[in-house]
């Protein structure tokens, strides 16, 4: 990898992947230095003067014992979040495609605990998503007792959703046919609603008979994208929670077909999916120091040391020890 000179920055590799249309930019931050502010990667996210991404994931050494790789990720806004399902699956092909291990079975520990990743033929990954989280405050959602089904006020109309947390939170509506469900009204009012006191996806879920479903997702701090893993796992918990799907479900988004598999309270939410590896690229970062703001900013000129916005100082994202 050529050096930059002196003060010009570093040289960042990363791979382009998505999970039925949910887009990443993945990096090795094992073999690799990693330093990213949020500003940095919000500018890096957008689809016209950056790479144009939904998630940033990174791969770290392990943190605990018998795990194998740590698995951070980063939304669109800037924000770090505990659990991205498509990118789970992602990540499981980047690290036998980068020879960081030979293993088909691979723990990886997330902000919320461990999953585990097993590789297929053909690209398909199945991903063991843990037990999803129904009480309350672990959510977290703001409500006096568990229910199966929640009544919220939103912009002066009552909506019926469930409240599922798969590692993130997720608030789930059931609708009549999801092609005309109301995703760019109320999806960032219940992302940002007050019950949610960490933001949340909002999944618009259509039940096609009890074993084909049709999904959207309002993600928090992405906004709509093609596909949603962890929002079909906690679409398909709620389902069955309210009666309405079967342990095994189709769940068809926008950018394809998951298979969604739950056996009840108490058991893990199993998913299996693709993964697409689009291309390898490089990166020149720039130097430690925010960026001089540029009295003008040439047009198009979208290397990432020119940022568009105004440098706020906030510490950079950096790959822990
Ligand atoms: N926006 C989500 C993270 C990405 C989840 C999604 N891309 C998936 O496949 O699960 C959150 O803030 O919790």
């Amino acid at each position: 990898m050529n050096q930059p000179r002196r003060g010009q920055g570093s040289m960042l590799n990363f791979t382009k992947m998505h999970g039925l249309g949910n887009d990443f930019m993945v990096v090795d931050a094992i073999s690799q230095p990693f330093r990213l502010r949020p500003e940095t990667i919000r500018e890096l996210a957008d689809r016209h003067f950056g790479i144009g991404f939904d998630q940033l994931l990174v791969v770290e050494p392990p943190g605990l014992p018998d795990v194998d790789f740590r698995y951070r990720i980063f939304n669109s806004d800037g924000s770090e979040v505990e659990q991205c399902g498509n990118g789970a699956r992602c990540f499981a092909r980047f690290v036998r495609d980068q020879r960081l291990t030979n293993k088909k079975v691979i723990r990886v520990q997330t902000a919320k605990g461990v999953i585990e990743l097993r590789v297929g033929r053909g690209g398909m990954v199945t991903v063991d998503m843990g037990v999803p989280e129904l009480n309350p405050p672990a959510i977290p959602f703001a409500a006096d007792r568990r229910k199966d089904v929640y009544t919220v006020e939103v912009g002066g109309e009552i909506v019926e959703l469930s409240a599922v947390s798969m590692g993130n939170p997720h608030g789930v509506l059931v609708v009549d046919d999801v092609d005309t469900a109301p995703v760019g009204e109320l999806g960032p009012r219940l992302e940002n609603h007050p019950r949610f006191p960490a933001r949340a996806n909002i999944g618009f879920l259509q039940i096609v008979d009890r074993t084909h479903a049709r999904l959207r997702v309002f993600e928090r701090g992405s906004g709509e994208t093609m596909a949603c893993g962890s929002g079909a796992c906690a679409a398909v918990v709620a389902g069955c929670l309210r009666g309405l799907l079967d342990n095994r479900v189709d769940v068809e988004l926008k950018g394809g077909h998951l298979v969604i598999e739950w056996q009840g309270e108490g058991s893990p939410v199993m998913m299996e999916g693709p993964t697409s590896s689009v291309f390898e690229g490089q990166l020149r970062l720039p130097g430690d120091q925010p960026p001089r703001r540029r009295r003008s900013t040439r047009q198009g000129d979208t290397r990432p040391g020119h940022q568009r916005q105004q440098n706020r100082h906030r510490q950079p994202v950096t790959s822990k020890p």
